[in-house]
């Protein structure tokens, strides 16, 4: 039987006199491909922090359950937001990559061990990074540097994999290339993706979650053509052919080429 990994029961968030969740109930299992979809502002990056422990809840709680390899509360890995990061910042990448090690409490000068240069490599030699190691992270291409924040989070050794819009910023090509090295992790761990946009509902999810403040739905990745609408109001592009990546977004709905 499925495990769940973490449980929003009854999750409200304000930010002052903004509603940002209202009353989300959500079980997500382990080893789950998980695509949460949902207009601007509809919650998804709230809900993503509030899981994440980032936010606090205005009432209702999540817990992160015990895998069930081990003892222990299931870690998250983040993948935030393209657009909200700065690459003008001057770092490279393999130190990029070794900062997702910070996830342990550690004082300010701290020095990585042996140990955190080894998950650095690995991780770098998994995702194909080894050539890029030494480069700035403002040279890299959108495609490259999504691969790199990937790695960042994938170096704490996550059971719970979250991305928030992991292919807005990058093209057709690197978006397929996400998602493969996605359904490859899924093999180990719980993957989440965030996005507005509903052509990234894949044939790689296994599960969507539709979110307007309240979730609207949770189930198969075959959505019913209402629930889009219900979340998105009617003004919405349901299809987008000109995405390539492999989709099975709605009952009845012929794919054009
Ligand atoms: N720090 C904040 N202070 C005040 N309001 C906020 C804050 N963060 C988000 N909000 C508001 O909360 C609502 C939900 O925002 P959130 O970023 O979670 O939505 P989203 O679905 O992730 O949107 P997008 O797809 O545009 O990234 C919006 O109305 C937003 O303006």
């Amino acid at each position: 039987m499925k495990q769940t990994i973490i449980e929003v029961n009854n999750l409200s968030v304000n930010y002052g006199n903004v509603t940002a969740l209202s009353d989300v109930n959500l079980s997500i299992y382990e080893k789950e491909f998980l695509t949460i979809i949902g207009p601007n502002g509809g919650g998804k990056s709230t809900l993503l922090k509030a899981m994440l422990g980032l936010i606090a809840p205005s009432s209702g709680t999540i817990d992160i359950n015990k895998t069930s390899e081990s003892n222990r509360k299931a870690r998250l890995g983040y993948v935030p937001q393209f657009s909200n990061l700065d690459k003008r910042f001057p770092i490279t990448v393999y130190d990029l990559v070794i900062m997702g090690r910070f996830y342990k409490k550690i004082g300010p000068f701290h020095r990585y061990t042996k140990k955190d240069k080894q998950a650095a490599w690995d991780t770098i030699n998994r995702l194909g990074l080894k050539d890029l190691t030494d480069r700035q992270i403002g040279e890299l291409s959108g495609g490259q540097f999504q691969r790199v924040l990937v790695a960042r989070a994938l170096v704490s050794n996550p059971h719970v994999l979250m991305l928030d819009e992991p292919t807005a910023s990058v093209d057709k090509s690197s978006s397929e290339d996400i998602y493969h090295l996605l359904t490859e992790l899924k093999k180990e761990m719980t993957i989440i993706v965030v996005s507005h946009d509903t052509t990234v509902v894949s044939s790689y999810t296994e599960s969507v979650a539709c979110l307007n403040q309240s979730l609207h739905y949770h189930g198969d990745s075959e959505l019913p053509e209402e629930v889009i609408y219900e979340t998105y109001g009617t003004n919405v592009d349901i299809i987008s052919h000109a995405n390539k990546v492999k989709h099975r977004v709605l009952t009845n709905h012929e794919e054009v080429e």
